[in-house]
């Protein structure tokens, strides 16, 4: 099964409500499609979002990375050797974990066409169904618990908190949710970088001497400010992820080695797909530390991916794939279901997506 063509398209869905974190404000999904093309008339599919404030990539980024780098370091090769293709991938340009994503994405669609088998099973078959969160906006106290308390109307047990605007609005938005909730759902919290080391300690102390139960803390501050993680982690109780401060398997051991995390978001986006977020799940699996599998604002596709890697790996146990829940419509026929917090997978080849409506290509 050799490569013939990698076609690259543009994907726009509205969100049902606008998503708002630390970082930014975002009304619908703008994604990039690649289709990778074989002379056995297989596709593969993979997506890749412009999350510019965090991974630096951009809509042009990603498609002049894939025409110009990396379609061009790996058109001929055959899916049979992945990994000669990741290595390929990887030397073709630095950084760009977007658009390297995105191929690694369909790349292992493929993989499990040539095998005939749904792509979990090859990466480790642990389980069939797994159970996502969904993200509640940061907004006002009153507006979030309002959220909260539609999520839980539309089947969701776990709720991802988005706080790190301003600390002291911060534990007034979790006090709010907690009444309103109870104390039979899950919260957890990610500041997308707000806060400042001390600052965080502070918030999340009053946060557990007010008794709000947070599951955990993702990404309290700056990405580069591996020592303010672990000032955090060392002086609060509540669990400390990291999201934005682990890309690669590198900064995963990194992270690991200076004990600055208990557990550590894993999102293809940051990795550069499916070959390097493996390599994190054994690193990890090494520490004794669990993961989440995360996502940017992306649809069903790239998500599918995630949710592959998630029912195949047991160091996986903690799911951030709300994405799909987000939208406002479903382009994408095939793949998992996504039903309530429940997400079941099939066992179609590969990620057995079928079609993407609504595809603008760009060649
Ligand atoms: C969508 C997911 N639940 C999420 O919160 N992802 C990111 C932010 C993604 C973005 O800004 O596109 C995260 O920080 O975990
Ligand atoms: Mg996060």
């Amino acid at each position: 099964m050799k490569i013939t063509n990698i076609r690259v398209a543009e994907i726009s869905v509205p969100l049902k409500v606008p998503f708002k974190t630390a970082l930014r404000t975002v009304t619908s999904i703008e994604d990039i499609i690649v289709e990778v093309h074989t002379d056995t008339g297989n596709i593969g599919y993979g997506e890749a979002p412009p999350t510019a404030v965090i991974t630096g990539d951009t809509k042009g980024s990603i498609v002049g990375a894939i025409n110009d780098y990396i379609s061009k370091s790996i058109m001929g090769m055959d899916i049979e050797n992945i990994e000669g293709i990741m290595k390929k991938i990887d030397r073709s340009i630095v950084k760009n974990t977007s658009a390297k994503a995105a191929v690694d994405i369909a790349l292992y669609d493929l993989y499990g066409q040539l095998y005939n088998a749904p792509l979990y099973k090859l990466l480790g078959g642990h389980r069939k169904e797994i159970t996502t969160d969904i993200t509640i906006s940061v907004n006002e106290p009153e507006e979030m618990a309002k959220d909260s308390l539609d999520a839980i109307k539309r089947g969701f047990k776990t709720l991802k908190i988005k706080v790190g605007k301003d600390p002291l609005i911060d534990i007034e938005r979790m006090k709010t949710i907690r009444k309103a909730v109870g104390y039979d759902i899950k919260l957890r919290i990610d500041a997308n970088q707000g806060w400042k080391p001390k600052e965080a300690v502070r918030v999340l102390r009053k946060m557990e001497d007010e008794g709000l139960e947070i599951e955990f803390v993702e990404q309290p501050v700056e990405a580069h400010d591996v020592e303010g993680l672990k000032f955090v982690r060392d002086n609060v109780s509540i669990p400390v992820l990291a999201d934005e401060s682990v890309f690669s398997p590198k900064d995963a051991l990194y992270i690991l080695q200076q004990g600055a995390a208990d557990l550590i978001n894993i999102k293809l986006m940051k990795t550069g797909g499916l070959h390097d977020a493996l390599k994190i799940c054994s690193i990890a699996e090494i520490y004794g530390t669990e993961c989440m599998i995360g996502c940017m604002l992306e649809s069903k596709v790239s998500v599918n991916a995630a949710v592959h890697l998630a029912a195949a790996k047991s160091v996986i146990t903690k799911i951030d794939l709300d994405g799909p829940f987000l939208c406002s419509e479903d382009t994408i026929e095939g793949g998992s279901t996504f039903e309530e917090s429940k997400i079941t997978l099939n066992d179609e080849p590969g990620l057995g997506i079928k079609k993407i409506n609504g595809l603008k290509y760009l060649d």
